[in-house]
């Protein structure tokens, strides 16, 4: 259903000066940098799957969300979504998909809500049976009834995020983009807003491709994750994959006497953070090999105080965003790259 083969898109940013000479200067010089903020990317998504999309901030995200629903054409490579190209079919593909936006909003702000509703129904021509089905539904499941009446501009946030999702599911599209569904929301509103996606990725086969910086909301609706870094795409497979890996490992921080800096390098250990004296690495082994770890390490090193800890994947994540903005000087490869994650 969704198909992508070695996509990038690239923006030129133009250098500014400051000052009153700079913006006369501003004026006659083009002086540009070209930002890859996607780079050569390939996947598929088949009708049915609940994507995460995961990344840094600036990891070209959004980026992507736009080209596959037609709103920016890319600078190279193909995309394919139902067999239509995006950006060419602008209209069909609208038709397809359903779009959210945590931080933008299709509905009309100073209407009630049930008008965004009714114009979302004349410009989509959904037939009245289609459109008083779905309107039921979401009146129970997404408590719309709650405040349907309502001008948009005096609901709150998770009310407006309920709304938003009804709304971007009301012509019943094979597949729904979702841009941090639940940025801003509460334990509780996050909750309903991931048991409504799930149930209808569950129930009506409706793909799911969920951008998040909240780990749970990836785990709770997503099967698979792709996760991009810099434009790249650096890790495609399974959540249940990912926790596997990470089941037969430890986290540990150590706090060192004195920083022994670069000299640790060890077996079976991956060093996953490093702020001086206080270290975190990855143990691939049980509790055993973890003591076994700080036992010999303490005869090279003083070690002053160890955290263990179970690995979890937003840990990881964490640890692993971290890790990028350390090496972005460094120039990690690739590989070494997915060392962190694997
Ligand atoms: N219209 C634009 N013109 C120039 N550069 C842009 C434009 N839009 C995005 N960029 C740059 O492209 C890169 C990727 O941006 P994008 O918004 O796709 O990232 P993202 O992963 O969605 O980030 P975030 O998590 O912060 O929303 C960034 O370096 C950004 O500064």
């Amino acid at each position: 259903m969704i198909y992508v083969e070695g996509l990038s898109k690239e923006y030129k940013q133009f250098n500014r000066a400051s000052g009153v000479i700079g913006t006369i200067k501003n004026l006659f010089s083009r002086e540009h940098t070209i930002v890859k903020a996607v780079d050569n990317i390939s996947f598929s998504i088949e009708q049915g799957e609940a994507i995460g999309y995961l990344g840094p901030n600036g990891a070209g995200k959004s980026t992507m969300i736009k080209m596959l629903t037609g709103i920016l054409v890319p600078t190279s490579g193909k995309v394919t979504v139902n067999h239509l190209v995006p950006h060419k079919s602008r209209q069909e593909i609208a038709k397809r998909i359903g779009i959210v936006f945590g931080q933008r909003s299709q509905l009309w702000w100073d209407l009630p809500v049930e008008d965004s509703f009714e114009l979302h129904r004349r410009i989509y021509n959904i037939q009245d049976k289609d459109y008083q089905k779905n309107m039921d539904i979401f009146l129970d499941l997404l408590n719309l009834k709650e405040f349907i009446t309502r001008p948009v501009r005096q609901l709150s946030l998770g009310q407006r995020m309920r709304a938003e999702i009804g709304l971007a599911l009301l012509h019943n599209p094979d597949i729904v983009f979702l841009d941090e569904p639940t940025i801003g929301l509460d334990v509780i509103a996050k909750d309903n807003i991931r048991n409504f996606i799930r149930q209808m990725n569950r129930e009506r086969k409706i793909s799911i491709f969920l951008t998040s910086h909240d780990m749970k909301d990836i785990e709770e609706i997503c099967g698979r994750m792709l996760i991009v870094n810099k434009g790249e795409l650096i890790y495609d497979g399974t959540v249940e994959q990912l926790k596997s890996n990470l089941s037969a490992s430890k986290i540990i921080t150590i706090e060192f006497v004195v920083d022994p800096g670069d000299a640790v390098v060890l077996e079976n250990a991956v060093l996953v953070n490093d702020s001086g004296i206080r270290k975190t690495f990855r143990i691939d082994k049980g509790l055993d090999s973890a003591i076994d770890f700080v036992q010999n390490l303490s005869k090279r090193y003083p070690i002053k105080d160890f955290v263990l800890q179970d690995s979890n994947i937003e840990d990881i994540i964490r640890m692993y965003y971290r890790s990028l903005e350390k090496d972005n000087s460094t120039q990690m490869t690739k590989q070494e790259k997915l060392s962190v994650i694997y």
